[in-house]
């Protein structure tokens, strides 16, 4: 990673609850809207992650052809995406709802279209509301698939927020949500 990241010192490692699913389960998405995991929303990534060893949470994409950016290559910002949903699912575990506050992402190769993207992130610990989150890529199938090597690294600090974040905006929400408001996982 070439960006500037530090963790804190006095990192606390959240506890897993007991109804937290288990590793190698899937983790339901957060919101059914959501363009990065949400089922019921047409246009969006529909990513799905599961749970990981420990405080880690797996999640794939594959790279679609209007995911493109440069010819041939998936775009920067939908790399970015990826990144902010599996990272945002590692705070999952704290069974309170969390925003992004920053994301840094490296670029360290170049990802084309076909590609499937295995994105492995984590929560690294908590101070107060913050909630630092790391995560990396690899291709792990396609034409460039080479599972050894990290293609993209990112570093994210999450906010856990109250639901009345969210309330603000409730009049903006499109349709009619297949799982309501207030009634996603936790
Ligand atoms: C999207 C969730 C839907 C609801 C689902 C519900 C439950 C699900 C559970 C979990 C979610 C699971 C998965 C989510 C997966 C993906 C989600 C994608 C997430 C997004 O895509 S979400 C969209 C983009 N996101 C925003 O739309 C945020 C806009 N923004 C704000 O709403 C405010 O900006 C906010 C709330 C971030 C902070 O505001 P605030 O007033 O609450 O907090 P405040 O300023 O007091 O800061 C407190 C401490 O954080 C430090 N701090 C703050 N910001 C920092 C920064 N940028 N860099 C470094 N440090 C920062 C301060 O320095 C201080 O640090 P200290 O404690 O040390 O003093």
């Amino acid at each position: 990673m070439s960006g500037t990241w530090t963790l804190p010192d006095d990192l606390v490692l959240p506890e897993i609850p007991e109804n937290h699913p288990r590793p190698g389960e899937t983790l339901p998405q957060h919101w059914s809207k959501c363009f990065g995991c949400g089922d019921d929303q047409p246009s969006g990534m529909k990513m799905h992650c599961t749970v990981g060893d420990g405080l880690e949470v797996h999640g794939r994409l594959d790279v679609a052809t209007h995911y493109q950016g440069g010819p041939g290559f998936i775009h920067g910002g939908i790399l970015t995406t990826a990144f902010d949903e599996v990272q945002g699912m590692a705070c999952m575990v704290l069974q309170r709802p969390v925003v992004t506050g920053h994301l840094q992402v490296d670029f360290a190769r170049p990802i084309p279209l076909g590609s499937v993207l295995e994105f492995r992130a984590r929560l690294d610990g908590t101070v107060r509301r913050k909630v630092y989150t790391s995560a990396e890529a690899r291709i792990v199938d396609g034409p460039m698939a080479d599972p050894d090597v990290v293609v993209a690294t990112s570093r994210g600090l999450f906010l856990t927020v109250d639901f009345e974040h969210f309330e603000q905006a409730k009049e903006f929400v499109d349709g009619v949500p297949a799982s309501p408001h207030g009634t996603s996982s936790v």
